[in-house]
């Protein structure tokens, strides 16, 4: 044992283990595979930051036979948030008492650069005057207070604000598809339970090529899960616009730099006399309740996110948690760095995110 484990608790590594050796075995297999990263390049020429003192050594592996086929996206573990052995930690989430109102005022098809394409909308809510949005992938998935009708709007109105069906195209003068002819295939909503990220702004992170959180391939892995052909019931990345955990750039540079000084993420908010933790969820929910969703599958390692986003009377229930795992802990390429080594030791110690529970 190397003098900088000693402190660690049981479920970190035993002996720094690259990833991608003996945790390969292991691989939630799900997925086409990842194109080569920077990671990958620098791994191969021998400059990466010493390997990783978070696993994957204490992910534990998948059972024999449950491994889910590439297509059809990621397992979770259940949950239940009524219960205190539900899964969902011991602590109390700080819950609104009721929740906002929302209302999409736009959205606009997205096609991207994997080929794929997603409808991204745009809310104006009762509590703020800031865009948050929701990624929605698929067609089954649609806003309550887009498509309704607003007074004195024409087709033209609600072609251009997107609450139309199907595809526009040019010299369409109607919002709403003709019924589809006889024979004529229909598409029909999934009866599964969608898949959903609830995203907190990280500007450095996915934007600004930070390597001291995950953010970035947190966003791009959920697009990627939600957007696997076998995931006939969509889903949905609810963004909301909380930069740092809710504290903002300007004082997110200020923890980074108290970072740099020797304090870890939690600590280096409490220094600046913010929580560790100021975000809340109300609006997630009210944007769930908004596109039908009142079961999801969530992808989260944060207790605390699952049952604040239920809402003050579970009005949207999670009924599956999917973990979501470090790409570089599955040998996928992904960020390394000693920052992230931080990040996540900080996350798992002090905030409780269940990274070593759920199986992959
Ligand atoms: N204050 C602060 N915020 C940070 C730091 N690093 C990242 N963040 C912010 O943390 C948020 C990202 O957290 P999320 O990935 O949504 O969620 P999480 O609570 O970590 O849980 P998961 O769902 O398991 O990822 C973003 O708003 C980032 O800007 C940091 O060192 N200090």
């Amino acid at each position: 044992m190397s003098a900088g484990d000693e402190k660690l608790p049981p479920f970190y590594s035993p002996k720094a283990a690259a990833a991608g050796d003996d945790a390969r075995q292991h691989v939630d297999d799900f997925s086409i595979d990842a194109p080569a990263t920077r990671a990958d390049q620098l791994s191969q020429e021998g400059q990466l930051p010493p390997p990783s003192l978070l696993s994957p050594a204490f992910t534990p592996p998948a059972t024999p036979g449950t491994q889910t086929p590439s297509a059809l996206g990621p397992r979770g573990v259940p949950v239940d948030s009524s219960t205190p052995s539900g899964g969902c930690g011991s602590k109390k989430p700080k819950l609104v008492e009721s929740l906002p109102t929302v209302e999409c005022e736009v959205r606009a098809r997205i096609p991207t650069v994997n080929n794929g394409e997603f409808f991204l909308h745009v809310y104006k809510n009762s509590v703020d005057s800031k865009e948050h949005l929701a990624i929605v992938f698929g067609d089954a998935i649609r806003s309550k207070s887009l498509d309704a009708p607003r007074p004195d709007e024409t087709e033209w109105d609600r072609m251009m604000r997107g609450a139309y069906t199907g595809k526009l195209y040019p010299g369409r003068t109607t919002s709403s598809e003709d019924p589809p002819k006889e024979g004529q295939p229909t598409s029909k909503a999934s009866r599964d339970t969608p898949l959903v990220r609830i995203h907190s702004e990280c500007y450095t992170g996915e934007t600004a090529w930070s390597a001291r959180c995950d953010c970035g391939e947190q966003l791009d892995e959920a697009a990627r899960l939600m957007s696997l052909p076998g995931n006939s019931a969509g889903g949905v990345i609810v963004y909301l616009r909380q930069e740092g955990r809710g504290i903002g750039l300007g004082e997110k540079l200020k923890a980074y730099n108290l970072q740099d000084l020797g304090s870890d993420t939690v600590e280096a908010n409490l220094l600046l006399r913010h929580p560790a933790d100021a975000r809340s969820y109300g609006l997630a929910t009210a944007i769930l309740q908004d596109l039908g969703l009142d079961e999801i599958r969530l992808l989260t390692n944060n207790p605390e996110k699952i049952r604040a986003v239920e809402g003050p009377n579970r009005e949207v229930v999670v009924k599956e948690r999917v973990p979501m795992v470090p790409l570089s802990w599955k040998g996928r390429g992904g960020i390394r760095s000693q920052e992230i080594e931080g990040y996540m030791k900080a996350k798992i110690e002090k905030m409780g995110h269940m990274l070593s529970q759920g199986g992959i």
